[in-house]
């Protein structure tokens, strides 16, 4: 039993390991490199994917033929390809009857053709199932070598980069070669609506400040900022919107629902940053408009966002500092103040509680939606609090007391919490209906 808890603690150090392992392919575009040679558009169905897959080992071993230009075998760019294979997937019914012909004969997976396995993500999901025969057409991505070719690594450290990968399950290794796991196929690969690359790289950017934690809780001052500011500002502002958008990607939809507007007509985003949920929200009430208040160089961001999503005609969106402007007076039916409260002191939530109560109509709600500190933390929680210590001037996770004090000292009612995963949770009020 000690043993073991002896193990957790190495496991633990292992971690930050592990989590570098991240950083750096993410960073270096190794997933992006694999996907490339690997994948296939998204959006193609099943027999489309799989024929995509065997077109594309032609393709690739003709953009290898390209590459021996300048005397190094590189794949193909992943557009190129991909265009290449379009076209041929709706050329080629012949080469599709054969394909098809070829994997009832050969593909074992019990699941047959046109199956969720042969979905998003297929090959690295075929490749990783203990039954994918060595006979597989599907291309089983790229040898370390050709790898560190088409990023400009060394190549025997690339090899090492990517064992790693594998023992972390990120990538998966068949012979000498690597594909992308289905979950690296999924949230790794820039340019897909799932990508998850610029929440790793914000990770990436606290680390140094996370390295001077013991200085942060001796002096009680903030440390991270040195190693964040090393960015340009614009860079550095797109990189943290993007990854608060790619955070609540995994969640907007599901808190939408549990939030309930229906039958609120004007909402209010305090701090909506990519606008994720104002998005889900609007998405799921039709009669809804929103105001997303944040700071003017982010409303540039959010502003793409919003358009991407199609719904600029139903969004205002509102430049300001929410801890000392106005809100408005009985303008909204909700006000929505997600992940903002950690980053300002009590006082200052205070403040901005009571000016959120003059924005609301009377019946109108405040959902507050946060990490929450229990009495014993969720470690979500209790990591996310320290990482305000060390990258903000006076934030912090709060307790559920806390939290609806502000809302009773304002005057709310109907003070409610409702508890969610990963240590965060929604504390909610409404303003008293005269
Ligand atoms: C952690 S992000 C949360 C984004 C979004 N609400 C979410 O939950 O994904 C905090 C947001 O609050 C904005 N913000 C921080 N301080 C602000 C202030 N004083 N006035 C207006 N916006 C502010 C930031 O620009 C950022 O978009």
């Amino acid at each position: 039993m000690l043993t073991e808890q002896g193990e957790r603690i190495l496991e633990i150090c292992r971690g930050h390991w592990a989590a570098n392992v991240l950083f750096a392919a993410t960073d270096l575009g190794l997933f992006d490199v694999l996907a490339g040679t690997d994948s296939y558009p998204a959006g193609l169905s099943g027999e489309e994917g799989a024929l995509a897959a065997s077109l594309q080992k032609g393709d690739t071993e003709a953009g290898a033929r390209r590459g021996e230009v300048d005397g190094r075998s590189r794949p193909a760019p992943a557009g190129d390809m991909h265009g290449t294979r379009e076209r041929a997937i709706l050329e080629d019914k012949g080469a599709k009857n054969s394909l098809l012909r070829n994997l009832g004969n050969r593909h074992i997976y019990g699941t047959g053709v046109g199956t969720s396995l042969w979905g998003d993500g297929l090959h690295a999901g075929c490749h990783a199932s203990p039954r994918c025969p060595d006979t597989c057409p599907v291309p089983p991505g790229l040898t370390a070598g050709e790898a560190a070719a088409a990023l400009g690594t060394d190549p025997a450290s690339t090899a090492r980069l990517l064992d790693a990968l594998a023992g972390l399950g990120l990538v998966v290794k068949r012979g000498a070669r690597y594909a992308n796991s289905p979950a690296a196929a999924h949230f790794l690969v820039r340019g897909k609506e799932s990508y998850l690359g610029h929440a790793v790289h914000h990770f990436a950017n606290l680390a140094e400040g996370w390295s001077r934690l013991g200085e942060a809780v001796r002096t009680g001052r903030a440390v991270g900022f040195a190693a964040v500011e090393r960015e340009p500002y614009e860079q550095r502002l797109r990189d943290y919107i993007l990854a608060m958008r790619d955070n609540a990607s995994l969640k907007a939809g599901a808190l939408a629902g549990i939030i309930e507007a229906g039958g609120c007509r004007n909402m209010l985003d305090l701090g909506g940053g990519p606008g994720s949920f104002t998005i889900a929200l609007l998405k799921q009430n039709r009669e809804l408009k929103a105001t997303i208040f944040d700071l003017a160089p982010t409303l540039e961001i959010t502003r793409e966002l919003v358009a991407a999503a199609g719904l600029t005609g139903r969004v205002t969106l509102r430049p300001g500092d929410f801890t000392r402007d106005g809100l408005g007076e009985g303008a909204y039916d909700l006000v929505l103040a997600s992940n903002v409260v950690h980053i300002y002191d009590d006082r200052t939530n205070r403040g901005l509680v009571s000016r959120v109560y003059n924005a609301l109509r009377p019946g109108g709600r405040l959902v507050v939606h946060d990490y929450v500190l229990a009495e014993v933390p969720a470690p979500e929680a209790a990591l996310f609090d320290l990482n305000m210590l060390v990258g903000t001037v006076c934030g912090r996770v709060y307790a559920v007391a806390e939290m609806s004090a502000w809302l009773r000292d304002a005057g709310f009612e109907d003070i409610d919490y409702l508890s969610l995963t990963a240590g965060s949770g929604l504390v909610t009020g409404r303003k008293v209906a005269r």
